[in-house]
């Protein structure tokens, strides 16, 4: 990054109280305990400065392409005319209202049709401030396809904007900040936790997208959506790696996206639940290391199940280790996952060197994986500027990587599969931190491309009955999604 690291940016922002601790109404209407008030950068012409570079710095590390920038008025105004003033680049300001008099435009600045316009922001909630001034430039015939935000507060601008074509790049992060300013004392630990669990409660996309009736109606993007593929036309896309699209054709043929979690604690018991189950599902995600009694001969006849009945098998095996480690246990030990399981997947922690280790051994064998970009968990870490990292991984690794474990679409690439577990028919949560969302809103509204069901099926005294039903759910939704619903 710039001149600054990112903790001493905070620490600089909280010293000229830029970042309130109290009780504050956002535009929504909603009191939080934290406030970012950007405003006050103007009166601290080094600050601004900084924070412009840092802007500056993050469209340059991200390659973006673009032929002018906004400010959403009127705090990231003033951060445009810096950046766009020190490099020479050209600005485009965004009217509030059109004047009553002259031209009456509501973008002032000189554009070509098709021009791509990069957004800037100060802080983003749901994404709404930057909805609208992307609406406004698209109606003077400007493409948006990225924002840069110096504070995100994580309380689901990003997913609401994804969704809408936008990747919303952040600077800083909500529960970065609240980790910084713990670690250097400006606040206590009870404070932070107050926060984060104001903002795990109130995040306005899964808010507005879950609430059934009481929700307000989705407002009609008014971006550009963008064409939506089925999943048979990305199986067909060049880029695709072949596990990528044998997965969408099976998906496409048997017209399922459902995955079925087989937490069961015996090679009977699985094996059982993989007969049964094959039909409606595309893939069978197993954790081998719960089962007591795992051997070669089980795995064998489990790739042949997944055979006969046209499926994938995923070990949610959740490497997390330097390449080396990961290579042998991937490889070896009482399990050897590569030699039965289609599918692995990784967190990012350890850096690109886990996905290195495994390619290793899988992709000479055909094998994908999906990165870990965010969890179902409460309370997960796996957010913002770390999902980001995390496509950025995936795209530097499409060799070997498929896809996503993830909340909601995190990517626009289509050749990338979003799968989401953290599924059930109800909206809720288990006792120990598993946070559920149903089938239509993961794939109607957050745009993923699989369930992954364990409990709302395992749980149910009729497994095939229950695992129809999601089957359903599931198809119906991204029927729904790509304007094909026959309903
Ligand atoms: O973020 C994550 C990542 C993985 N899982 C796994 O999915 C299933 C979910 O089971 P349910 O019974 O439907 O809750 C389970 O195997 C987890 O290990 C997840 O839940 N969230």
């Amino acid at each position: 990054m710039a001149d600054v690291s990112i903790d001493s940016l905070i620490l600089k922002l909280h010293d000229v109280n830029a970042v309130k601790f109290g009780e504050y109404k956002l535009k929504s209407g909603l009191l939080t305990p934290i406030y970012i008030d950007l405003r006050v950068l103007v009166s601290h012409p080094a600050l601004m400065n900084q924070v412009s570079s840092v802007i500056y710095q993050r469209a340059q590390e991200e390659n973006l392409q673009f032929n002018s920038v906004c400010g959403v008025p009127y705090t990231a105004l003033p951060l445009a005319t810096i950046i766009c003033s020190k490099h020479e680049l050209p600005m485009l300001i965004r009217r509030k209202e059109a004047k009553d008099y002259g031209t009456k435009k509501m973008v002032e600045g000189s554009w070509c049709e098709g021009d791509t316009c990069l957004i800037i922001e100060d802080t983003v909630t749901s994404g709404s401030s930057i909805l609208e001034t992307a609406e406004v430039l698209h109606r003077e015939g400007l493409k948006v396809t990225d924002a840069i935000v110096l504070m995100d507060r994580e309380q689901g601008g990003m997913e609401m904007l994804a969704s809408l074509g936008i990747r919303l790049l952040p600077i800083i992060s909500m529960f970065k900040l609240l980790d910084v300013l713990l670690a250097a004392e400006r606040i206590d630990a009870p404070t932070a936790q107050s926060v984060r669990k104001f903002i795990l409660d109130n995040n306005t996309f899964r808010h507005k997208k879950t609430n059934g009736s009481d929700a307000p109606a989705p407002k009609k993007p008014c971006v550009e959506p963008k064409r939506i593929l089925s999943y048979a036309d990305r199986a067909e896309l060049p880029k695709i790696h072949p596990l990528a699209s044998k997965l969408l054709k099976i998906m496409e043929e048997k017209k399922s996206n459902l995955c079925v979690s087989a937490d069961v604690t015996s090679n009977k018991e699985l094996l059982q639940l993989a007969e049964s189950l094959g039909p409606k599902i595309c893939m069978l995600k197993t954790h081998c290391d719960i089962l007591k009694d795992f051997t070669e001969e089980f795995s064998q006849k489990l790739q042949a199940v997944a055979e006969q009945h046209n499926f994938l098998i995923f070990e949610d095996r959740k490497f997390a280790d330097i390449g080396n480690t990961v290579k042998h246990q991937y490889e070896g030990g009482v399990f050897r996952i590569s030699s039965w399981s289609h599918i692995v997947n990784a967190h990012a922690v350890p850096g690109p060197g886990v996905v290195k280790g495994l390619s290793a051994v899988g992709k000479p064998l055909g094998r994908g994986c999906l990165l870990i970009a965010q969890m179902s968990s409460q309370g997960s870490l796996a957010t913002g500027e770390y999902t980001q990292a995390v496509v950025k991984m995936a795209e530097e690794n499409s060799d070997f990587v498929i896809g996503f474990i993830c909340g909601s679409k995190i990517t626009e690439k289509p050749e990338f599969l979003h799968m989401t577990p953290g599924v059930q028919i109800k909206a809720g949560g288990d006792l120990m931190g598993q946070q559920y969302t149903t089938p239509e809103d993961v794939i109607y509204n957050k745009g993923s491309d699989v369930i992954i069901v364990g409990r709302g099926i395992l749980e149910a005294s009729d497994w095939l009955e229950a695992a129809e039903s999601y089957r359903k759910s599931g198809w119906d939704a991204y029927k729904r999604r790509s304007g094909q619903s026959d309903q």
